[in-house]
């Protein structure tokens, strides 16, 4: 790939209508009101005499925007001081049985800021329903596809929805459902959530390394206002929330080689400022609120039926198209960038790992998994034992080897491997044959039709 193809990639992108009006249009969507979980608690004064009274609080619109939590603290302090007149002697009275009035508070919302340290939210969990029921955001991506189908399997088509902003093609459209959601309209995102009864949310939607320096606006938008809404849907309504992390999450100030949990994170791309950002915020908000968040930090990931996003990884997934299309291909990274990878395979089944295990063994919350880890140079040597008569040339893309140069050169999962029993499957070898047989088998069956 040259560095003109990068600029097609990101033109592709930056240039959909929709991107563009979401950057243009973004007005952040009020930070949710929360539930206090689905156990009603015993009551304690304040409460409320009606739900119309404080409804306006739930229903704050979008022009409250970033103003919304200092306006909703100061609009409800005056309320809340009324409401505890009022009901103190409801309360006191035996004639109003307190079930009503707990009733009642499920519904009242909180912002995050008004939640004690203590409150508990917590997930609807496997026990209580027979299944998660799971959305995935920026499913039509190169993850959420293969993600949504390995779902699927365990817990059944209908229990698994996935969403984006693109439309689906057919083979997706029909085979389990599909729902548009853009993550900045959080309106929208709540609905879904509430009409669907989510119980896991898992949100894939990012501009990744590549197309994120080439619409920084954009990135900041999807990356991090969409990720504050997620953030509090998922706390508002007491869902599991999968948040991916990566590579990109470090800079070069950061041990390389190898690269643990904790250690200095810099980066120096939008896309890896967002994923720290994301780390911290879904830390803060389980440690603050008991959100039920966790993040596994993935390599650059491989796979055959599904094209990655504009990252820079995306070589390793190119390499095996051309060397069948084409028999050439151009590189653009420097043939000893050494970056990790990982088979898609290894990733999903890691995503439902993590997803599946007692919170109890998890003695944090943000985890790199690892699988293997190569330079173009080494990849080549691989493929070419099947298939000799390649030809790799090499020209560099700056912006993705400025990239690449400042990321983990190999990354240490022995947490992963010792707190929820992590093991990848995928070495080097086993990932080419893997490809190359997917690969040709695919060319084969469209020869013949
Ligand atoms: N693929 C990798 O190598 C890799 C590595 C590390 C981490 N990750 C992370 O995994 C997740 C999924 O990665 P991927 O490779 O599938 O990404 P991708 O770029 O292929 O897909 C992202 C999807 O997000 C959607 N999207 C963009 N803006 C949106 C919006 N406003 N609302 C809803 N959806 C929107 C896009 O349409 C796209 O389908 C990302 O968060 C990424 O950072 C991926
Ligand atoms: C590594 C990962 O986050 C993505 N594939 C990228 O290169 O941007």
């Amino acid at each position: 790939m040259t560095a003109g193809s990068t600029v097609s990639v990101v033109s592709n992108i930056s240039g959909s209508a929709a991107c563009r009006g979401n950057v243009l249009c973004v007005r952040p969507s009020p930070p949710s009101s929360m539930t206090c979980g689905t156990t009603p608690t015993p009551l304690k004064a304040p409460d409320w005499q009606s739900l119309e009274d404080v409804s306006y609080i739930n229903h704050a619109d979008a022009s409250f925007g970033q103003d919304y939590m200092r306006t909703s603290e100061a609009l409800m302090m005056p309320v809340l001081r009324t409401l505890t007149r009022t009901a103190k002697p409801i309360l006191q009275s035996s004639v109003c049985g307190c079930q009503a009035l707990v009733t009642q508070t499920r519904f009242i919302g909180f912002s995050p800021r008004q939640v004690p340290s203590d409150a508990s939210f917590h997930s609807v969990s496997f026990s209580e329903t027979d299944h998660p029921r799971v959305l995935i955001t920026g499913g039509l991506g190169q993850l959420g596809v293969g993600l949504a189908k390995l779902l699927r399997k365990q817990y059944g088509k209908n229990n698994v929805i996935l969403s984006d902003i693109r439309k689906p093609p057919d083979t997706v459209f029909y085979s389990g459902p599909f729902i548009y959601s853009d993550i900045l309209d959080y309106k929208n995102l709540r609905e879904i959530v509430v009409n669907n009864r989510i119980s896991w949310l898992i949100h894939y939607s990012a501009l990744l390394s590549a197309v994120g320096e080439a619409n920084v606006p954009l990135a900041r938008a999807v990356n991090i206002t969409g990720l504050h809404n997620i953030l509090d849907i998922a706390a508002e309504h007491g869902l599991r929330l999968f948040v991916p992390s990566t590579i990109g999450a470090f800079g070069p100030s950061s041990p390389r080689n190898p690269t643990p949990d904790l250690c200095i994170q810099r980066p120096r791309t939008i896309y890896g400022v967002s994923k720290v950002h994301a780390e911290l915020m879904g830390e803060y908000y389980h440690y603050r609120y008991g959100l039920d968040f966790r993040c596994l930090r993935y390599p650059g990931i491989i796979s055959a039926d599904s094209q990655p996003g504009g990252g820079t990884t995306d070589y390793a997934v190119q390499i095996f198209h051309d060397a069948i299309k084409t028999g050439r291909f151009e590189c653009n990274l420097k043939p000893d960038t050494r970056l990790p990878m990982m088979y898609i395979e290894d990733c999903l089944r890691a995503t439902v790992e993590v997803l599946e295990a007692p919170a109890e063994l998890l003695s944090m919350r943000t985890y790199n998994i690892n699988a293997m880890s190569f330079t173009p140079e080494e990849l080549t040597q691989e493929v070419q034992k099947h298939m000799p008569e390649l030809e790799v040339v090499y020209k560099t893309d700056p912006v993705r080897q400025a990239i690449a140069d400042s990321w983990p050169m190999n990354f240490d999962d022995s947490n992963a491997s010792k707190d929820w029993g992590w093991k990848h499957e995928y070495d080097l070898p086993e990932l080419v044959t893997t490809m190359l047989n997917h690969l040709n088998a695919e060319a084969v069956a469209v020869q013949a039709s």
